[in-house]
């Protein structure tokens, strides 16, 4: 591409150079420099002022480091025609890899977190999705499974991105309710993530940790973010069957130590072939999922929980604590039981903490190294990756089975990877690991 010639312009009577150089926008005033990295260009365009009849060049940016803050910046141009043809030209290069002025359907969850999810929307995000130019159809939600209801049937043509300002729960329904549109390429959507529940594992695996909390770069990712494909692990419980693009938990890790209970469970596993030497460091880092990219298809390779057990599979047959399968790194701040967890290479990270193995003590040891995704260094700890697994709990006693955060049945479930279903907004094509295994 070829490079944009910096653009004078006049604040009150100082000059100003405005430039784009190296993905870096500059805006110097003798002596004083503002720099901004070319993502956080959030609109450059020739305006007339309501307060002024003069045309000027308008900059809405995101300005800060950790802290993002909504800036916008207004000066007069020296040459008008040239102010024009660099306007669009800054336009198209800070939005190189997005879509300018998005259309997007949002979903708010009146309930989710501290009930605060509009409050979010209209202080925080609101200003922000307009400076960009972006617009939108809001849809509160009114009972449980209504945006699942409305993914089933919306026409989607309309919309860049459909948006969730909620917690987990909201994204799970847009999921399950994109996946069983008649046409399967429907799915691929993109979904984006603003937090305003309690847990927010999506927007910490998207953020890290360091920024999950802020707003601001969470509607930058809406906004400039490319398209992730992720997994989805398709599950069947009864006559049931479901989407879940986080978590399946088995016992609960409190309830083992404070009261003792013990959860006796079959556990069959379908062990990845890799799965000897993949669990290193390494993996996470040299994994490329664009040298992997796989047709879409939603069918089970495994069938149900209601078939036999196909005889190529892992039986594990013991008491355990816990076992969690998952697909994503956290399931909430300060919990990273799938360090090794990515985004879309097909198989489902598998934690198994064995009651035979793991004492009280050692059950401490295992919440308090699962907080920076140690425990995996645990030699009570069995984890594993794999392409699918069942899990039959022994007792008729009620006990803890939660997907996605939510609990449901206390009965047998079956959960196989499927490959890259679905696409989610990141800000640079992954999770954001800023952790290091000790
Ligand atoms: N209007 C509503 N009334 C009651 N429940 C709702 C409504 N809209 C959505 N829900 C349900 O609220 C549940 C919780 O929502 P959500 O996950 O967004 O928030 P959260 O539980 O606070 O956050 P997280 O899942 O990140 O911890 C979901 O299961 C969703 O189906």
């Amino acid at each position: 591409m070829s490079e944009i010639q910096p653009l004078q312009v006049k604040s009150g009577n100082t000059d100003v150079t405005l430039s784009l150089k190296d993905d870096n926008f500059s805006i110097a005033k003798y002596g004083k420099l503002i720099s901004i990295p070319s993502r956080n260009i959030l609109d450059v365009s020739l305006k007339t002022l309501e307060s002024s009849t003069s045309t000027n060049v308008i900059i809405h940016a995101l300005v800060g480091v950790k802290k993002l803050c909504l800036k916008s910046f207004d000066f007069v141009p020296v040459d008008m025609e040239l102010a024009a043809s660099w306007t669009k030209s800054v336009k198209n290069a800070v939005y190189k890899n997005a879509k300018p002025s998005k259309h997007l359907k949002i979903f708010i969850n009146p309930f989710s977190g501290t009930g605060k999810a509009s409050k979010v929307f209209d202080n925080e995000i609101k200003p922000i999705f307009d400076a960009a130019g972006c617009t939108y159809d809001i849809t509160i939600t009114k009972y449980i499974n209504n945006a699942r209801e409305i993914m089933q049937t919306i026409d989607l043509k309309p919309f860049d991105v459909i948006v969730g300002i909620s917690g987990d729960g909201i994204i799970h329904e847009i999921i399950n309710g994109l996946l069983v549109r008649e046409n399967i390429n429907d799915a691929t959507i993109p979904i984006g993530v603003i937090p305003a529940g309690s847990g927010n594992a999506l927007n910490i695996c998207l953020q890290g940790e360091a920024v999950y909390k802020s707003l601001q770069h969470s509607a930058l990712t809406i906004i400039k973010g490319v398209p992730m494909k992720i997994d989805m692990c398709s599950i069947t419980q009864g006559d049931k069957r479901y989407f879940s693009f986080m978590s399946q938990t088995y016992g609960v890790i409190a309830d083992s130590i404070f009261e003792g209970r013990r959860y006796s469970c079959e556990l069959a596993i379908k062990i990845a072939e890799s799965n000897k030497e993949i669990i290193r460091d390494t993996y996470r880092k040299e994994y490329n999922s664009d040298r992997n990219s796989v047709p879409m298809s939603r069918d089970n390779k495994y069938g149900t929980v209601n078939d036999p057990i196909p005889d190529d599979w892992t039986i594990l047959t013991d008491d355990v604590s816990t076992i969690l399968g998952g697909k994503v790194p956290w399931i909430g701040k300060g919990t990273i039981p799938f360090p090794y967890a990515l985004p879309n290479d097909g198989l489902i990270d598998l934690v198994v903490a064995r009651r035979d193995k793991l004492s009280r003590i050692k059950s401490f040891n295992f919440m308090t190294e699962m907080e920076v995704g140690n425990h995996i260094k645990m030699k009570e700890i069995d984890y594993y990756k794999v392409e699918a697994f069942r899990l039959t709990p022994k007792s008729s006693k009620d006990g803890y089975i939660s997907i996605d955060g939510e609990k449901v049945d206390f009965a047998p479930f079956q959960v196989e990877a499927l490959p890259q279903l679905i696409n989610i907004l990141s800000i640079d094509g992954k999770y954001q690991y800023d952790f290091v295994i000790q």
